[in-house]
Protein backbone atom coordinates (compact mmCIF):
# COMPACT_ATOMS: atom_id res chain seq x y z
CA UNK A 1 0.00 0.00 0.00
CA UNK A 2 0.73 3.42 -0.39
CA UNK A 3 -0.01 6.47 1.60
CA UNK A 4 -0.63 9.78 0.19
CA UNK A 5 -1.42 11.84 3.27
CA UNK A 6 0.77 14.50 3.98
CA UNK A 7 2.08 15.58 7.62
CA UNK A 8 0.25 18.83 9.07
CA UNK A 9 4.18 20.32 8.71
CA UNK A 10 4.09 19.73 4.93
CA UNK A 11 0.49 20.62 4.33
CA UNK A 12 1.68 23.72 5.82
CA UNK A 13 4.99 23.75 3.78
CA UNK A 14 2.32 23.13 0.27
CA UNK A 15 0.13 25.57 1.60
CA UNK A 16 2.54 28.21 1.23
CA UNK A 17 4.38 26.95 -1.85
CA UNK A 18 0.81 27.13 -3.46
CA UNK A 19 0.24 30.93 -2.19
CA UNK A 20 3.77 32.03 -3.69
CA UNK A 21 2.89 30.54 -6.86
CA UNK A 22 -0.03 32.44 -7.45
CA UNK A 23 1.84 35.39 -6.64
CA UNK A 24 4.23 34.82 -8.90
CA UNK A 25 1.73 33.82 -11.76
CA UNK A 26 0.10 36.86 -11.02
CA UNK A 27 3.79 39.21 -11.10
CA UNK A 28 4.78 37.42 -14.26
CA UNK A 29 1.64 38.51 -16.03
CA UNK A 30 1.69 41.90 -14.58
CA UNK A 31 -1.24 41.89 -12.81
CA UNK A 32 -2.37 41.64 -9.10
CA UNK A 33 -5.84 40.09 -9.80
CA UNK A 34 -7.73 36.57 -10.88
CA UNK A 35 -10.71 35.29 -11.78
CA UNK A 36 -12.09 31.95 -10.68
CA UNK A 37 -15.31 29.69 -10.79
CA UNK A 38 -16.75 28.68 -7.95
CA UNK A 39 -18.87 25.46 -8.09
CA UNK A 40 -19.25 24.49 -4.88
CA UNK A 41 -16.77 21.51 -5.45
CA UNK A 42 -13.25 21.21 -3.22
CA UNK A 43 -10.88 22.34 -5.88
CA UNK A 44 -12.43 25.69 -6.89
CA UNK A 45 -13.26 26.09 -3.32
CA UNK A 46 -9.10 25.34 -2.17
CA UNK A 47 -8.26 27.42 -5.01
CA UNK A 48 -10.33 30.21 -3.87
CA UNK A 49 -8.67 30.17 -0.36
CA UNK A 50 -5.25 30.19 -1.68
CA UNK A 51 -6.28 33.22 -4.28
CA UNK A 52 -7.16 34.83 -1.28
CA UNK A 53 -3.89 34.33 1.07
CA UNK A 54 -1.86 35.45 -1.68
CA UNK A 55 -3.71 38.00 -3.65
CA UNK A 56 -6.22 39.02 -1.19
CA UNK A 57 -10.11 39.21 -1.30
CA UNK A 58 -10.72 42.15 -2.83
CA UNK A 59 -8.44 41.43 -5.93
CA UNK A 60 -10.77 38.31 -7.24
CA UNK A 61 -13.40 38.04 -9.04
CA UNK A 62 -15.67 35.02 -8.32
CA UNK A 63 -18.05 33.80 -11.23
CA UNK A 64 -20.42 31.21 -9.93
CA UNK A 65 -22.34 29.93 -13.29
CA UNK A 66 -25.55 27.82 -12.84
CA UNK A 67 -26.91 25.67 -15.73
CA UNK A 68 -29.52 23.46 -16.43
CA UNK A 69 -27.96 20.33 -14.30
CA UNK A 70 -26.29 22.43 -11.50
CA UNK A 71 -27.33 21.31 -8.36
CA UNK A 72 -28.55 24.25 -6.15
CA UNK A 73 -26.61 22.47 -2.95
CA UNK A 74 -23.96 23.10 -5.67
CA UNK A 75 -24.59 26.59 -6.06
CA UNK A 76 -25.67 27.86 -2.41
CA UNK A 77 -21.85 26.01 -1.65
CA UNK A 78 -20.09 28.85 -4.20
CA UNK A 79 -21.79 31.92 -3.31
CA UNK A 80 -21.08 30.56 0.47
CA UNK A 81 -17.17 30.25 -0.41
CA UNK A 82 -17.18 34.05 -1.91
CA UNK A 83 -19.40 35.58 0.75
CA UNK A 84 -17.20 33.30 3.68
CA UNK A 85 -14.31 34.88 2.18
CA UNK A 86 -15.14 38.43 0.78
CA UNK A 87 -14.66 37.37 -2.78
CA UNK A 88 -17.04 39.83 -5.49
CA UNK A 89 -18.61 37.80 -7.45
CA UNK A 90 -21.10 37.63 -10.04
CA UNK A 91 -23.42 34.53 -10.95
CA UNK A 92 -24.04 33.96 -14.74
CA UNK A 93 -26.95 31.95 -15.97
CA UNK A 94 -25.55 29.86 -18.97
CA UNK A 95 -28.53 27.76 -20.24
CA UNK A 96 -29.25 31.22 -22.22
CA UNK A 97 -25.87 30.61 -23.74
CA UNK A 98 -25.67 27.30 -24.51
CA UNK A 99 -29.33 27.16 -25.80
CA UNK A 100 -28.07 29.09 -28.47
CA UNK A 101 -25.27 26.96 -29.64
CA UNK A 102 -27.86 24.31 -29.91
CA UNK A 103 -30.20 26.32 -31.95
CA UNK A 104 -27.25 26.38 -33.75
CA UNK A 105 -26.35 23.33 -34.12
CA UNK A 106 -29.61 20.90 -33.28
CA UNK A 107 -28.12 17.97 -34.00
CA UNK A 108 -26.04 17.95 -31.19
CA UNK A 109 -28.70 17.92 -28.73
CA UNK A 110 -29.47 15.27 -26.14
CA UNK A 111 -25.27 14.34 -26.43
CA UNK A 112 -24.72 14.34 -22.99
CA UNK A 113 -20.90 14.40 -23.67
CA UNK A 114 -21.00 17.26 -26.39
CA UNK A 115 -23.85 19.54 -24.39
CA UNK A 116 -21.51 18.96 -20.86
CA UNK A 117 -18.43 19.74 -22.39
CA UNK A 118 -20.31 22.89 -24.14
CA UNK A 119 -21.67 23.86 -20.94
CA UNK A 120 -17.35 23.75 -19.41
CA UNK A 121 -16.46 25.50 -22.57
CA UNK A 122 -18.98 28.29 -21.71
CA UNK A 123 -18.02 28.99 -18.73
CA UNK A 124 -14.20 29.04 -19.74
CA UNK A 125 -15.35 31.70 -22.60
CA UNK A 126 -17.26 33.47 -19.27
CA UNK A 127 -13.95 33.78 -17.21
CA UNK A 128 -11.99 35.03 -19.92
CA UNK A 129 -14.34 37.76 -20.98
CA UNK A 130 -13.84 38.72 -17.12
CA UNK A 131 -10.24 38.25 -16.84
CA UNK A 132 -9.56 40.62 -20.29
CA UNK A 133 -11.91 43.17 -18.98
CA UNK A 134 -10.28 43.30 -15.61
CA UNK A 135 -6.51 42.80 -16.57
CA UNK A 136 -6.99 39.82 -14.27
CA UNK A 137 -5.09 35.92 -14.63
CA UNK A 138 -8.23 32.93 -14.82
CA UNK A 139 -7.33 30.61 -11.99
CA UNK A 140 -7.75 27.03 -13.18
CA UNK A 141 -8.30 24.12 -10.51
CA UNK A 142 -7.52 20.87 -11.94
CA UNK A 143 -5.48 18.51 -9.29
CA UNK A 144 -3.07 16.04 -10.50
CA UNK A 145 -5.33 12.76 -10.61
CA UNK A 146 -7.39 14.79 -13.16
CA UNK A 147 -5.01 15.94 -15.01
CA UNK A 148 -3.23 12.85 -15.37
CA UNK A 149 -6.35 10.77 -16.67
CA UNK A 150 -7.61 13.71 -18.74
CA UNK A 151 -10.81 14.04 -16.74
CA UNK A 152 -11.60 17.57 -17.79
CA UNK A 153 -12.70 19.26 -20.96
CA UNK A 154 -10.07 20.37 -23.35
CA UNK A 155 -10.91 24.18 -23.38
CA UNK A 156 -13.31 23.90 -21.24
CA UNK A 157 -12.39 24.21 -17.31
CA UNK A 158 -8.92 23.34 -18.97
CA UNK A 159 -8.65 26.75 -20.62
CA UNK A 160 -6.83 28.69 -17.63
CA UNK A 161 -3.80 30.63 -17.01
CA UNK A 162 -2.12 28.54 -13.88
CA UNK A 163 -2.96 25.65 -12.03
CA UNK A 164 -2.41 26.12 -8.41
CA UNK A 165 -3.12 22.92 -7.15
CA UNK A 166 -2.38 20.70 -10.04
CA UNK A 167 0.74 19.04 -8.37
CA UNK A 168 -1.79 17.21 -5.68
CA UNK A 169 -3.36 14.38 -6.15
CA UNK A 170 -7.33 14.29 -5.27
CA UNK A 171 -7.30 12.91 -1.45
CA UNK A 172 -4.45 15.78 -0.96
CA UNK A 173 -6.81 17.97 -1.88
CA UNK A 174 -9.36 17.29 0.71
CA UNK A 175 -6.09 17.47 3.07
CA UNK A 176 -5.01 20.90 2.49
CA UNK A 177 -8.41 21.91 2.41
CA UNK A 178 -9.32 20.88 5.86
CA UNK A 179 -6.14 22.23 6.81
CA UNK A 180 -6.63 25.49 5.83
CA UNK A 181 -9.89 25.86 7.06
CA UNK A 182 -12.06 24.77 4.67
CA UNK A 183 -15.71 22.85 6.87
CA UNK A 184 -15.73 19.15 6.50
CA UNK A 185 -19.26 19.37 4.97
CA UNK A 186 -17.19 20.56 1.85
CA UNK A 187 -14.46 18.49 2.05
CA UNK A 188 -16.36 15.62 1.80
CA UNK A 189 -18.52 16.23 -0.78
CA UNK A 190 -18.66 13.61 -3.56
CA UNK A 191 -17.00 15.33 -6.74
CA UNK A 192 -18.91 15.97 -9.91
CA UNK A 193 -17.97 17.68 -13.36
CA UNK A 194 -21.85 18.67 -13.08
CA UNK A 195 -22.01 18.27 -16.80
CA UNK A 196 -25.14 16.34 -16.52
CA UNK A 197 -27.46 15.23 -14.19
CA UNK A 198 -26.31 12.49 -11.36
CA UNK A 199 -22.61 12.86 -12.58
CA UNK A 200 -19.93 11.97 -10.02
CA UNK A 201 -16.44 11.74 -11.09
CA UNK A 202 -15.94 8.36 -9.44
CA UNK A 203 -18.71 6.58 -10.99
CA UNK A 204 -17.66 7.91 -14.11
CA UNK A 205 -13.87 7.18 -13.59
CA UNK A 206 -15.24 3.51 -12.53
CA UNK A 207 -12.67 3.82 -9.12
CA UNK A 208 -12.88 5.86 -5.73
CA UNK A 209 -10.22 8.67 -6.26
CA UNK A 210 -7.63 7.15 -3.06
CA UNK A 211 -7.45 3.94 -5.24
CA UNK A 212 -6.94 6.11 -8.44
CA UNK A 213 -4.36 8.32 -6.84
CA UNK A 214 -2.48 5.16 -5.44
CA UNK A 215 -2.65 3.72 -8.92
CA UNK A 216 -1.50 7.01 -10.35
CA UNK A 217 1.69 7.27 -7.86
CA UNK A 218 2.83 3.73 -8.17
CA UNK A 219 2.09 3.53 -11.72
CA UNK A 220 1.81 6.79 -13.59
CA UNK A 221 4.00 8.75 -11.20
CA UNK A 222 5.89 5.93 -9.98
CA UNK A 223 8.00 2.84 -11.71
CA UNK A 224 5.76 0.15 -10.52
CA UNK A 225 4.60 -2.35 -13.42
CA UNK A 226 0.58 -2.76 -14.47
CA UNK A 227 0.96 -6.54 -12.46
CA UNK A 228 3.44 -5.09 -9.40
CA UNK A 229 0.83 -2.01 -8.80
CA UNK A 230 -1.86 -4.44 -8.58
CA UNK A 231 -0.35 -6.68 -6.31
CA UNK A 232 1.23 -3.62 -4.42
CA UNK A 233 -2.36 -2.26 -3.73
CA UNK A 234 -4.44 -5.58 -3.34
CA UNK A 235 -8.05 -4.01 -4.00
CA UNK A 236 -7.28 -2.60 -7.55
CA UNK A 237 -7.32 -4.90 -10.15
CA UNK A 238 -4.94 -5.35 -13.23
CA UNK A 239 -7.48 -4.56 -15.34
CA UNK A 240 -8.65 -1.35 -13.23
CA UNK A 241 -4.80 -0.33 -13.33
CA UNK A 242 -4.59 -1.12 -17.26
CA UNK A 243 -7.77 1.21 -17.87
CA UNK A 244 -6.29 4.11 -15.89
CA UNK A 245 -2.84 3.70 -18.02
CA UNK A 246 -4.58 3.61 -20.61
CA UNK A 247 -6.53 6.64 -20.01
CA UNK A 248 -3.42 8.23 -18.94
CA UNK A 249 -1.56 7.74 -22.86
CA UNK A 250 -4.89 8.62 -24.82
CA UNK A 251 -4.89 11.81 -22.77
CA UNK A 252 -1.55 13.28 -23.69
CA UNK A 253 -2.81 15.14 -26.24
CA UNK A 254 -4.64 17.51 -23.47
CA UNK A 255 -1.60 18.28 -21.65
CA UNK A 256 0.41 19.71 -24.47
CA UNK A 257 -0.15 22.26 -26.99
CA UNK A 258 -1.56 21.11 -29.85
CA UNK A 259 0.65 19.91 -32.22
CA UNK A 260 1.74 21.07 -36.14
CA UNK A 261 3.84 19.53 -38.45
CA UNK A 262 7.62 20.08 -38.49
CA UNK A 263 8.69 22.60 -41.22
CA UNK A 264 9.96 21.08 -44.35
CA UNK A 265 13.51 21.41 -45.40
N1 LIG B 1 -4.59 11.90 -29.68
C1 LIG B 1 -5.31 13.01 -29.84
N2 LIG B 1 -4.73 14.14 -30.34
C2 LIG B 1 -5.45 15.27 -30.47
N3 LIG B 1 -6.75 15.39 -30.17
C3 LIG B 1 -7.37 14.30 -29.69
C4 LIG B 1 -6.70 13.07 -29.50
N4 LIG B 1 -7.56 12.15 -29.02
C5 LIG B 1 -8.77 12.79 -28.90
N5 LIG B 1 -8.66 14.08 -29.32
C6 LIG B 1 -9.71 15.10 -29.37
O1 LIG B 1 -9.99 15.55 -28.06
C7 LIG B 1 -11.35 16.00 -28.02
C8 LIG B 1 -12.06 15.31 -26.84
O2 LIG B 1 -11.67 15.89 -25.62
P1 LIG B 1 -12.78 16.67 -24.78
O3 LIG B 1 -13.51 17.60 -25.67
O4 LIG B 1 -12.15 17.22 -23.54
O5 LIG B 1 -13.85 15.52 -24.39
P2 LIG B 1 -13.73 14.16 -23.58
O6 LIG B 1 -12.36 13.91 -23.06
O7 LIG B 1 -14.35 13.10 -24.39
O8 LIG B 1 -14.72 14.46 -22.39
C9 LIG B 1 -14.37 15.22 -21.25
C10 LIG B 1 -14.31 14.33 -20.02
O9 LIG B 1 -13.87 15.10 -18.92
C11 LIG B 1 -14.84 15.03 -17.89
N6 LIG B 1 -14.89 16.33 -17.22
C12 LIG B 1 -15.11 17.46 -17.92
C13 LIG B 1 -15.19 18.68 -17.27
C14 LIG B 1 -14.99 18.74 -15.90
C15 LIG B 1 -14.71 17.56 -15.24
C16 LIG B 1 -14.54 17.60 -13.76
O10 LIG B 1 -13.88 16.79 -13.17
O11 LIG B 1 -15.12 18.51 -13.18
C17 LIG B 1 -14.66 16.36 -15.89
C18 LIG B 1 -16.15 14.71 -18.58
O12 LIG B 1 -17.09 14.17 -17.68
C19 LIG B 1 -15.67 13.74 -19.65
O13 LIG B 1 -15.47 12.47 -19.11
C20 LIG B 1 -12.00 15.61 -29.35
O14 LIG B 1 -12.03 16.73 -30.21
C21 LIG B 1 -11.04 14.55 -29.85
O15 LIG B 1 -11.07 14.43 -31.26
N1 LIG C 1 -21.47 25.79 -11.95
C1 LIG C 1 -20.24 26.27 -11.99
N2 LIG C 1 -20.01 27.58 -11.74
C2 LIG C 1 -18.77 28.09 -11.78
N3 LIG C 1 -17.68 27.36 -12.08
C3 LIG C 1 -17.86 26.06 -12.35
C4 LIG C 1 -19.14 25.45 -12.32
N4 LIG C 1 -18.98 24.13 -12.61
C5 LIG C 1 -17.66 23.94 -12.81
N5 LIG C 1 -16.98 25.09 -12.65
C6 LIG C 1 -15.54 25.30 -12.77
O1 LIG C 1 -14.96 24.14 -13.36
C7 LIG C 1 -13.97 23.60 -12.46
C8 LIG C 1 -13.81 22.12 -12.68
O2 LIG C 1 -14.81 21.40 -12.03
P1 LIG C 1 -14.45 20.22 -11.02
O3 LIG C 1 -15.72 19.51 -10.75
O4 LIG C 1 -13.27 19.47 -11.51
O5 LIG C 1 -13.95 20.96 -9.69
P2 LIG C 1 -14.77 21.31 -8.39
O6 LIG C 1 -16.23 21.36 -8.69
O7 LIG C 1 -14.17 22.55 -7.85
O8 LIG C 1 -14.43 20.12 -7.41
P3 LIG C 1 -15.05 18.61 -7.41
O9 LIG C 1 -14.15 17.84 -8.35
O10 LIG C 1 -14.87 18.19 -6.01
O11 LIG C 1 -16.47 18.64 -7.86
C9 LIG C 1 -14.48 24.06 -11.10
O12 LIG C 1 -13.46 23.98 -10.13
C10 LIG C 1 -14.91 25.48 -11.38
O13 LIG C 1 -13.83 26.36 -11.47
MG1 LIG D 1 -17.29 19.81 -9.40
Amino acid sequence: MIDLRLSESELEARRNHLVEFIRDRADAAGTDRAVLGLSGGIDSTLTAYLAVEALGEENLHGLVMPGEVSREDNMSDAEWVAQELGIPYDVFEINPIVDQFLDAYTEAEGDQLAVGNARARTRGVLNYLVANHENALVLGTGNRSEALVGYFTKYGDGAVDCHPIGNLYKQQVRQLAAHVGVPEELVEKPPTAGLWAGQTDEEELGIDYDSLDAVLALNVDGPLSVAATARELGDVTEEQVRSIREMYERSEHKRRVPPAPEPLD
